[in-house]
């Protein structure tokens, strides 16, 4: 149904012959670059087109590790565009758009960088035989990414059709920026939210109000290296970053962005000016003294909407993998949490990382990090509960399919 009064009838996107239509959408990330290929059917003249599936692929690394080769980065998206030349039908690639929205890892690089990246993929797009519409590779706006989110859930579980919406909130935690936004309900919030924090978006015939706020540097990445102390170093190579979120023992190195860092335990012997909290003793491991490290990166940093309180919540990407990863749900089916879950499950890897050394080493400080941020980032209680959603009906909970939507409407696309 959410075609209703997109398209007026003779001009309505569909093939007369196949009556199948197609959208291209890619998701540049800061860890890695996805493709969604949407199938849409119009199976009569008289009722509206359905989304009838999506075909996703995805790549490791992000666009923004090629900083310095965008070509290379370029290559990674012509490879999963070639998917695309298989999925779709000859006769229809000329009629099919291909869009490339960069996140949070773009919008940390340097404006040359990026844009360097950006015109790389841009040629990609113009060599191949689909519709490039213009402004077709860009770096997203973080307001838009939430939004769109908010409207692929809604929208996949039949929250945007009918009288009687009730539409839930979402959360998305990626790597280098995190996002909320839900309708409010209260009056309150709209007089009480800064003004930059609430946009009106239409979409399906209807205008909604939505409370959105993208917080760059707070993705699960970002934050491990704000724990670090390591943020926006970029001349950070060599020096060892030391945390009581990670195995005593560990001394290590990671790549992100493009740069690389050493990190390690708090080990007994290292000098205190060493260790990122001035509460946090030399050789102290373990859940509290990661939590008090944890808790400077995100306290006081985020606005606390109080009608979110009391409501539940849909969360994706990293809170559904480190969910996943330690059990609290099944991978396959997600599941639903509460605030309090996460936190009990915080303490027992923190307190015997002995026993999850095997998993990765930031485990502890990731499960910490969510607690903090739900608790004492956006003020979540205790027993908020947290719908923890993959995909719904085979389709990915991603903002690719919100965006999709607004691509077929902003170009009125006719066949
Ligand atoms: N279609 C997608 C895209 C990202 N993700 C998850 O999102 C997280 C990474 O976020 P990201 O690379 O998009 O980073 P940002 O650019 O959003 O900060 C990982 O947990 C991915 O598994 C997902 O689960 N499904
Ligand atoms: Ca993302």
């Amino acid at each position: 149904m959410w075609f209703q009064d997109l398209f007026p009838p003779n001009t309505c996107p569909i093939n007369a012959k196949t009556n199948t239509f197609y959208g291209i959408m890619f998701d540049a990330g800061s860890t890695g670059t996805r493709i969604h290929i949407y199938t849409f059917v119009q199976k009569s003249p008289e009722i509206l087109p359905e989304l009838e599936g999506e075909i996703f692929e995805s790549v490791k690394p992000g666009l923004s590790a090629y900083a310095d080769e965008p070509e290379k980065g370029a290559e990674s998206v012509k490879r999963l565009l070639d998917m695309a030349i298989d999925a779709v039908p000859p006769h229809l690639w000329k009629k099919t758009p291909v869009v490339l929205k960069a996140t949070a890892g773009l919008r940390l690089l340097s404006e040359e960088k990026a844009q360097a990246l950006l015109s790389e993929v841009k040629e990609v797009f113009e060599a191949s035989p689909f519709l490039v519409p213009e402004d077709s590779v860009s770096i997203m706006d973080g307001s838009y990414e939430g939004i769109l989110a908010w409207i692929t859930v809604n929208f996949l579980t039949g929250q945007l059709s009918g009288q009687n919406q009730h539409t839930v909130g979402t959360l998305d935690l990626g790597g280098a920026s995190t996002q909320i936004t839900f309708l409010p309900r209260f009056e309150e919030t709209l007089k009480e939210s800064p003004r930059d924090f609430l946009t009106s978006f239409e979409m399906f015939n209807s205008t909604y109000q939505l409370y959105t706020h993208s917080y760059l540097g707070f993705g699960l990445k970002a934050a491990r290296l704000a724990t670090l102390g390591a943020l926006n170093m970029e001349a950070a190579d060599g020096q060892m970053f030391r945390s009581s979120c990670l195995p005593k023992q560990l001394e290590a190195e990671w790549h992100f962005g493009g740069v690389k860092y050493r990190y390690g335990g708090n080990k007994k012997d290292v000098p205190l000016w060493l260790i990122p909290s001035v509460f946090v003793l030399a050789g102290e491991t373990g859940f509290k003294p990661c939590y008090l490290e944890v808790l400077k990166v995100v306290k006081g940093k985020l606005h606390q909407p109080d009608e979110i309180r009391g409501s539940s919540f849909y969360a994706f990407s990293y809170y559904y993998d480190r969910a996943a990863d330690t059990n609290l749900i099944d991978y396959e089916q997600g599941g639903v949490l509460e605030v309090r879950d996460f936190e009990r499950k915080a303490k027992e890897v923190c307190d015997n990382m002995e026993r999850f050394s095997s998993a990765s080493p930031f485990l502890c400080m990731d499960l910490t990090y969510i607690t903090a941020l739900l608790k004492e980032g956006f003020g979540f209680r205790d027993n908020t509960l947290l719908k923890l959603t993959k995909k719904v009906n085979n389709i990915e909970t991603s903002w690719t399919l919100g965006a999709t939507f607004h691509l077929l409407q902003s170009l009125g696309i006719t066949y």
